[in-house]
């Protein structure tokens, strides 16, 4: 196992200009090699960023799999703090008598391959330059199957051969399916939330925008942005990526309800710059976003999941499904319209050994499978409480 504990201690960003490197404290790592890539290419000495809680078992039948969505990362619980510019993003959900219980589990979250949060990335050194310097646009296109790849080797220098359970939501949801269909043999267990077979129409659509933002901004210099100075990135137009992407991650109700046409407080949004509550609302996400998150990664991350269809060069999406063996549970939340009901249902329908659909009846929208961590941990719990399945022969 090439595993190493550092301690760096963070630094978040100035407003702008990403550094690789910036996020290392607090996470373990391990270089898996070179990743040879579905669409051609490879990308050589690859870095994977995890975190783990609890023990692995002498005979390597509890390890757990949690995937994170797009501006996710390893830190499923615990606080903010070096390493972990946000606090878990399910926080409470892993632990002593928690329900992914650690002292039966063994819980392993990687940070994604193309992301900026300790896994190789475009901001990451490029080892095919002279000097070192980060790949930026040099940073290949990649798929989701490409960062299923990329866990598999990182699996395999931990050590584990089957996951009792691999879990995600939307983007992570994403990667989980791949797993299940790419590697059916080592997923006992599937949990996908708030996701989709394969990208649709409307999803990649909201996405071009947001990437448009972000190559829009003067200061993306086609993706070779990190020698700029401190809030010279290109941080305006990842924010207004953030700020569409938000928007589809919470409900329309929901938005109407809390925000409606109320000013924000102290600000007359009516013939002047002052502003509505929900655009002081969506500011303050996008602001948060680009302290911590690299545009390049934004760009990159978006077009993987622009990628996903379990169905290409598979006979399509019911014949990718109809791969996966693991004992599966999906759940759609009940307002979302990124990543809709019906979506998730076409994936549970076409999962030979899948429960009925769970819809979570929460008004967050897309968000709800962030949000609602009590209903998400009552399905984790039925499912990890039934029997395990016998490791089928891999075929
Ligand atoms: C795994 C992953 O997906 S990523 C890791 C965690 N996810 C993220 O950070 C993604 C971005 N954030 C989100 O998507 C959501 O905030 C969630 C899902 C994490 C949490 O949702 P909620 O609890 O409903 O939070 P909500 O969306 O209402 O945002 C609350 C924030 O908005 C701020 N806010 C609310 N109203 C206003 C306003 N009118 N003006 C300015 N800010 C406002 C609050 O002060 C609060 O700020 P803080 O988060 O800095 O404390
Ligand atoms: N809030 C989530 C939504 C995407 O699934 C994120 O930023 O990752």
């Amino acid at each position: 196992m090439s595993t190493q504990e550092v301690s760096v201690p963070a630094v978040p960003p100035a407003s702008g200009a990403w550094r690789a490197g910036d996020s290392r404290g607090g996470r373990k790592f391990s270089r898996i090699g070179n990743v040879t890539l579905e669409r051609g290419g490879r990308l050589d000495d690859v870095e994977m960023a995890y975190e783990t809680w609890g023990t692995l078992s002498p005979t390597g039948d509890n390890a757990v799999l949690v995937l994170h969505a797009l501006t996710g990362d390893s830190h499923v619980t615990g606080d903010a703090g070096p390493g972990h510019p946000t606090p878990g993003w399910w926080n409470g959900l892993i632990g002593p008598g928690r329900e992914l219980d650690t002292d039966r589990w063994f819980v392993v979250a990687p940070n994604v391959l193309g992301g900026c949060q300790g896994s190789t990335g475009p901001s990451s050194p490029d080892p095919g330059s002279a000097d070192g310097s980060p790949y930026g646009s040099r940073f290949p296109y990649i798929t989701v199957r490409d960062q299923v790849t990329a866990e598999v080797a990182l699996s395999d220098r931990l050590g584990i051969d089957r996951w009792a359970l691999v879990v995600g939501g939307s983007m992570g949801g994403m990667r989980a399916l791949e797993w299940a269909v790419m590697e059916p043999e080592r997923v006992e267990r599937l949990f996908v939330l708030a996701s989709t077979a394969a990208a649709t129409g409307d999803q990649i659509a909201w996405c071009s925008a947001q990437m448009m933002a972000i190559r829009c901004d003067a200061n993306f210099h086609g993706g070779d942005y990190y020698g700029a100075g401190p809030g010279e990135g290109p941080h305006n137009g990842l924010g207004v990526a953030r700020r569409i992407a938000h928007t589809t991650y919470r409900s329309e109700a929901e938005i109407n309800l809390r925000f409606g046409r109320l000013p924000q407080p102290g600000e007359n949004p009516l013939g002047g710059d002052g502003r509505f509550a929900v655009e002081s609302y969506l500011d303050h996400h996008a602001d948060k976003l680009t302290h911590r998150f690299d545009a390049n990664s934004y760009l990159v991350l978006t077009q993987t999941m622009n990628s996903h269809d379990v169905g290409r060069g598979r006979g399509g999406v019911a014949a990718g499904l109809g791969r996966v063996t693991a004992r599966t549970a999906i759940a759609a939340i009940s307002s979302d319209r990124l990543y809709t009901p019906g979506q998730n249902a076409e994936i549970a329908a076409g999962i030979p050994d899948c429960a009925p659909l769970r819809v979570i009846d929460s008004p967050y929208g897309h968000d709800g499978f962030l949000v609602e961590v009590e209903r998400v941990g009552e399905i984790l719990v039925e499912l990890l409480g039934e029997p395990a399945q016998p490791a089928l022969a891999t075929h």
